[in-house]
C-alpha cells in the first residue's frame, strides 16, 4: 500500500525477489506486477471466471516484519477490504476479494495492463498536454464519483494511478490504492497525516479535518508533475518541503514547458490554491474546467486520437437521450458505442432494408423521408432507427422510410450484440429512453393524422 505515515520511513531493503508461489487461495500466479513498501503484487488468474487479476499481498505480515508495519499494513488492508465491490466506475480499479489470510491477507483486484503514471514524470518521457487534460478530467470525474461513496482517497499520486496501454500508448487511467481512504460515513476519527509528503495539500498536512478538496489539490499536483516533469516542490529537506507546501507559489508552468498556456497553467494553479476556499467548489467544476480548456482550443492537439473520450463525454451528456444517465452509464455509452461522421447526402437508413442497429445523432442533423415526401427533421440528442431494432417481428424489422443526413453529423450507434456488452443498468437507461422517444413519435404520427400536411 503506498500510504505512508509522517515521518516516513526509511526505503525498505529489498531482499532478491522471492520466488514466484504457483497459487494464492484459488488463484493461478502467471507473474509479478510490482511491489509496493508493504505488499507485493502478482498477476494472477482467476479459472472460475476466466479473468486475470492483480493480487496484492501484504508483505510486512508475509515475513511475520515489524509489528509497526504489520499494525500499519492491517489498517491498511482493512480500508480495502471494506471496498469489495464497492466501487464500479471505469476509472477506478475495481478491488473483487480480500482475503484476510492470518499470514499474508490479499487483495484480489481488476488486473490493469499497462503501469502507473511515475515514468511520465520524467523529463525525458512526458506525455502530450492533452493527453494530460484528459487524464485530469478523467481522474477529476472518477473522484467525484468515489466522494460520492463518501471516500476521501487521501493519497493521490503518480504511482497509484495506473496507465491503461494500449500497442505502448496511455489510452485511460484509473485510480487504485484506497489503502489511505477515508470513509467520511464509518471512521469516527480521522488518523493524520497519510499520504504522500509531495502531494500533500496543506490542510492535510497540519492534520485539519478533511474534505474531497485534499485530493483536489493531489491531482493538481500529479497533473503539474505530469506537465512540467518536475515535482511542485522540491526540497533537501522535510521541514523545507513542509515550508513549501504551506508557504511557496509553485512556480508558473507556463515558464516550464512550452505549449502551456495561460489558461492551462491557471487551471492547474486554482486547484492548487492553499485555501481550499479557494480551489474549485467540487469536482464537476474541476473536471468542466479541464475539459474547457480542450473545447476552446487551449492545450495544443496532438494527434493521438480524433476526438478524446473527455470531449465525447461531455458531448454526451448535453444530449437529452442520455439526460438520466449515471456518468458511470455515460462513459460506458463513450466506450461500447460506435462513433461515426456522416457527410450531407449519405443515406443512413433505406426503405426495404433490415435494421440491425440504431443510431443516436450527437451532432448533425437528418431528415425522414416516406416515398420521397420529408415525414420529419431530427435534429441532435435523438435516436433513428430505434423502431426497426425494437420490432418484434422480422417483418416489421424493415426500415419503412429513407433516412438522409441533411447537415453533417455524428452519430452513435448500437448493434444488439454490442449492448448486450453494457451493463443492465445502462441497457435499462436505454429502453427508459427509448419509451421517451416512441411516446413522443406516437403522438406526432397522432397529430400527422391529424394534420397531414405539417412537417414534424
Ligand atoms: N490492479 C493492478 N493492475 C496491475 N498492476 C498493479 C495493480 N495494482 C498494483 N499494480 C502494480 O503493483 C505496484 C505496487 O502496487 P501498490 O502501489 O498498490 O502497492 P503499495 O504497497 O501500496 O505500494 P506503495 O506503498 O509504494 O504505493 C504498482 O506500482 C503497480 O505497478
Amino acid at each position: 500500500m503506498s500510504a505512508v505515515p509522517l515521518p516516513p520511513t526509511t526505503a525498505p531493503t529489498t531482499p532478491a525477489a522471492p520466488p514466484l508461489p504457483a497459487q494464492i487461495g484459488k488463484y493461478r500466479v502467471l507473474g509479478r506486477l510490482g511491489e509496493g513498501a508493504t505488499s507485493e503484487v502478482y498477476l494472477g488468474f482467476d479459472d472460475f471466471q476466466g479473468r486475470q487479476v492483480a493480487i496484492k499481498r501484504v508483505r510486512a505480515a508475509a515475513a511475520g516484519g515489524d509489528p509497526m508495519d504489520g499494525h500499519y499494513s492491517e489498517r491498511f488492508f482493512a480500508a480495502e477490504a471494506a471496498l469489495v465491490g464497492r466501487l464500479q466506475h471505469p476509472n477506478v480499479v475495481q478491488i473483487l476479494d480480500a482475503v484476510p489470510d492470518p499470514v499474508a491477507p490479499y487483495l484480489v483486484m481488476e488486473y490493469v495492463a499497462g503501469s502507473t503514471l511515475r515514468p511520465y514524470c520524467r523529463a525525458d518521457q512526458l506525455l502530450p498536454l492533452e493527453l494530460v487534460v484528459e487524464i485530469g478530467f478523467k481522474c477529476a470525474m472518477a473522484l467525484g464519483y468515489v466522494y460520492r461513496q463518501g471516500l476521501i482517497h487521501r493519497d493521490v499520486k503518480p504511482a497509484n494511478l495506473l496507465a491503461v496501454l494500449t500497442n505502448g500508448v496511455v489510452t485511460d487511467v484509473k485510480i487504485s490504492d484506497f489503502g489511505s481512504v477515508l470513509n467520511l460515513g464509518s471512521d469516527v476519527t480521522q488518523v493524520h497525516r497519510v499520504g504522500s509528503l509531495a502531494y500533500m495539500s496543506p490542510e492535510q498536512l497540519d492534520g485539519s479535518t478533511l474534505d474531497s478538496r485534499a485530493d483536489m489539490y493531489s491531482l493538481g499536483a500529479v497533473l503539474y508533475h505530469l506537465i512540467a516533469g518536475r515535482p511542485l516542490f522540491d526540497a533537501q529537506t522535510q521541514s523545507a518541503m513542509m515550508h513549501q507546501i504551506y508557504h511557496a507559489d509553485p512556480a508558473p508552468l507556463v515558464d516550464l514547458r512550452a505549449g502551456v498556456s495561460a489558461g492551462l497553467d491557471a487551471v492547474i494553479q486554482r486547484a492548487l490554491a492553499k485555501n481550499p476556499d479557494e480551489r474549485y467548489a467540487d469536482w464537476g467544476e474541476f473536471a468542466q474546467a479541464l475539459s474547457g480548456l480542450v473545447t476552446t482550443q487551449q492545450v495544443p492537439r496532438g494527434r493521438i486520437q480524433d476526438v478524446l473520450d473527455s470531449e465525447r463525454f461531455t458531448l454526451l451528456r448535453t444530449l437529452e437521450f442520455f439526460q438520466s444517465f449515471g456518468d458511470v452509464e455515460l462513459w460506458e455509452v463513450v466506450h461500447r458505442a460506435r462513433w461515426q461522421r456522416f457527410n450531407f447526402g449519405h443515406a443512413l437508413y433505406r426503405k426495404g432494408q433490415e435494421g440491425n442497429s440504431f443510431h443516436i445523432i450527437a451532432q448533425g442533423e437528418v431528415e425522414v423521408f416516406r416515398d420521397g415526401n420529408r415525414v420529419a427533421k431530427l435534429g441532435s440528442g435523438t435516436s433513428v432507427g430505434e423502431m426497426a431494432y425494437l420490432a418484434p417481428s422480422d417483418e416489421l424489422k424493415r426500415h419503412s422510410t429513407d433516412v438522409i443526413v441533411t447537415k453533417p453529423a455524428t452519430t452513435i450507434s448500437f448493434t444488439p450484440d454490442s449492448l448486450m456488452q453494457v451493463s443492465a443498468n445502462c441497457r435499462h437507461l436505454f429502453h427508459d429512453s427509448f419509451i421517451r422517444v416512441l411516446v413522443r413519435r406516437l403522438h406526432a404520427a397522432h397529430e400527422a393524422i391529424a394534420h397531414p400536411r405539417r412537417i414534424l
